[in-house]
């Protein structure tokens, strides 16, 4: 079965959460179950892109991620969008890993898929009151309980942070699931500015000011703060 797909880029660096840093291609879907209101790929499901989306095989995705990175990676991304929706990505997998790649997965945790089990750097992003989007527990839960159970990488959850609220919410979860690994990330409240001077430097700030907020918190030990990485080097550039 084909999967939707509005772009493939890199390599890039991974901007946010448990591999921030590293070298990584991108891959992502189109389609998600969520509209959250500060959602930074709205493209993937408005319908303002629906022209851009192909449908492509896995092994077309392989050739699109040799065309643009060469053998220069071994590692890809799967964001979206919310490639969780489909199931047919377990087809890609298998090739990624056929081709020594390794495959890093983002996903809000509202649907679980088998091939989840395969992925090698698993993030979770369940998404705090700001968003307007209702956490399903049920399904994180099950998640969760299923990736401890048999998962061949490592999984961790990434909240983002844009208020007092979405803090007691990152609360909670870091509470209901004290063994994954936590990380909280900026919320980026300014998505169409394009002065990126500006942004980075209003993005530090709010970074600063979110360092200070877990700082004194007694319920957020164990857990590390971020921001996007890729927004201070590009802004709200696509495709980076
Ligand atoms: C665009 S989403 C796609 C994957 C999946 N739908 C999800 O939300 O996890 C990738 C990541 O970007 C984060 N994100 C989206 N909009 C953001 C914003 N305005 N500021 C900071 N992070 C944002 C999401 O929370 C998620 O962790
Ligand atoms: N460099 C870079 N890092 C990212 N980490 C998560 C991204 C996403 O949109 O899922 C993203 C992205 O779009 N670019
Ligand atoms: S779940 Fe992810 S892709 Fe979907 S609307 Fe929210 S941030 Fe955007
Ligand atoms: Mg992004």
């Amino acid at each position: 079965m084909k999967i939707p797909v509005i772009e493939v880029f890199g390599p890039t660096i991974q901007g946010e959460g448990m591999v921030i840093g590293r070298k990584t291609m991108f891959v992502r879907t189109a389609g998600c179950d969520y509209s959250c209101s500060w959602c930074d790929s709205k493209f993937t499901w408005d319908g303002t892109e629906k022209h851009h989306i192909q449908m492509m095989e896995a092994e077309e995705i392989m050739q699109d991620l040799r065309e643009k990175g060469a053998d220069q990676f071994g590692h890809v991304t799967i964001s979206g969008g919310n490639p969780g929706l489909l199931p047919q990505i377990d087809q890609l997998i298998d090739i990624l890993h056929d081709h020594d790649l390794e495959v890093a997965l983002e996903t809000q945790g509202s649907r679980w898929q088998t091939w989840f089990t395969k992925i090698d750097d698993l993030t979770l992003s369940p998404k705090p009151p700001s968003s307007g989007m209702k956490t399903n527990y049920q399904t994180l839960d099950f998640i969760i309980d299923s990736l401890k159970q048999k998962q061949r990488g490592k999984c961790s959850l990434k909240v983002v942070i844009f208020n007092e609220d979405d803090l007691g919410y990152a609360e909670n979860i870091h509470q209901r699931y004290p063994d994954v690994s936590l990380y909280l990330q900026v919320g980026n409240d300014e998505i169409t500015m394009d002065n990126d001077q500006a942004l980075s430097l209003y993005l530090l700030q709010k970074y600063e000011e979110l360092i200070d907020q877990v700082m004194v918190s007694t319920i957020l030990k164990d857990v590390r703060v971020l921001p996007q990485l890729h927004t201070f080097l590009w802004g709200n550039k696509r495709g980076v």
